[in-house]
């Protein structure tokens, strides 16, 4: 269980996430969205410590990680691995060392700057990446890969940690629609398959009603919003995003008519990346 308790991050006068209080049971998948700047990248960062809280408390198992220090606080960092919307991979580095590179707090310095690794710590590498269908790529370099294809390695990386929680902070909001859809299916997977607890920000409500069990509704830092898909109506949807934000929140075509709203694609179809064949 992980649980926040009245938890506020500030910037100066900014108040970034405002009185947060939350409970997320072990192996649960939770969607949270909100209009740009309502705190929903705040919120993860401050789970896995990557910025701290101003007030309130953060627990996982009972321990106290908002105020590990050390060792212990890069022990959690490992049980919580992250993933960003733009991979942060090593560009110049193979895809295998990159995805061992998760291994980054539990391995010896000399093995991470000489690059060398144990044998059952590379096949698992490759498993971890057959599993995620990108291993035909695992000697190529992270900046050779497709988005979605570096997406999944990142997936990958986060893996080879055997994290508890899985974070990602807008995972597929770089992708086009079909490798937005496999990126969800892959953290899907995870989570069902190994019980691992996912909690990602997303920015489209239909992603995180298609693949999300419980849905958290964030608005100027406060949520707004905790529940189910199908109590995810359009007057829920207004209190998240307001009236006029509520467009946004839809992004691909292929999904933006279930509330009656007009389509509108978040990027144009140039930015959008190649297909795979
Ligand atoms: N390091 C920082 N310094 C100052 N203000 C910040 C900082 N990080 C976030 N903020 C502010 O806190 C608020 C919440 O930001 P946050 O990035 O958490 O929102 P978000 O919901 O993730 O938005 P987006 O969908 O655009 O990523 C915003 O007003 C933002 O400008």
């Amino acid at each position: 269980m992980l649980q926040l308790d009245k938890v506020t991050r500030r910037f100066g006068t900014k108040v970034a996430v405002d009185n947060v209080t939350i409970e997320v049971p072990e192996g649960q998948m939770v969607g949270v969205i909100g209009a740009s700047g309502a705190g929903k990248s705040t919120l993860l960062r401050m789970i896995n410590r990557l910025i701290d809280t101003t007030e309130g408390e953060i627990a996982f198992a009972g321990t106290n990680v908002s105020t590990l220090k050390g060792q212990k606080l890069r022990n959690w960092q490992r049980d919580c691995a992250m993933i960003f919307q733009q991979f942060n991979l090593v560009q110049r580095l193979d895809v295998v060392s990159n995805v061992l590179h998760g291994m980054l707090n539990g391995r010896s310095t000399l093995a991470t700057v000489f690059n060398v690794w144990p044998r059952q710590d590379i096949e698992r590498a490759v498993e971890i990446l057959e599993r995620l269908g990108v291993a035909e790529n695992a000697a190529k370099r992270a900046e050779a890969l497709s988005g979605g294809q570096q997406q999944r390695v990142a997936i990958a990386r986060a893996l080879m940690q055997q994290p508890k929680v899985i974070l990602a902070d807008e995972p597929i909001a770089s992708l086009d629609p079909r490798n937005a859809q496999i990126v969800m299916q892959a953290l899907r997977d995870i989570n069902r398959d190994d019980g691992i607890t996912v909690i990602t920000n997303l920015h489209t409500l239909d992603t995180a009603r298609t693949y999300c069990e419980r849905i958290i509704g964030m608005q100027a830092g406060k949520v707004v919003f905790d529940g189910g898909p199908d109590e995810l109506t359009e007057a829920a949807a207004r209190d998240i995003y307001g009236a006029d934000g509520l467009a946004e929140a839809f992004s691909e075509a292929t999904t933006s008519t279930s509330l009656g709203l007009p389509q509108r694609p978040r990027k144009p179809a140039s930015e959008l990346e190649a297909m795979p064949a």
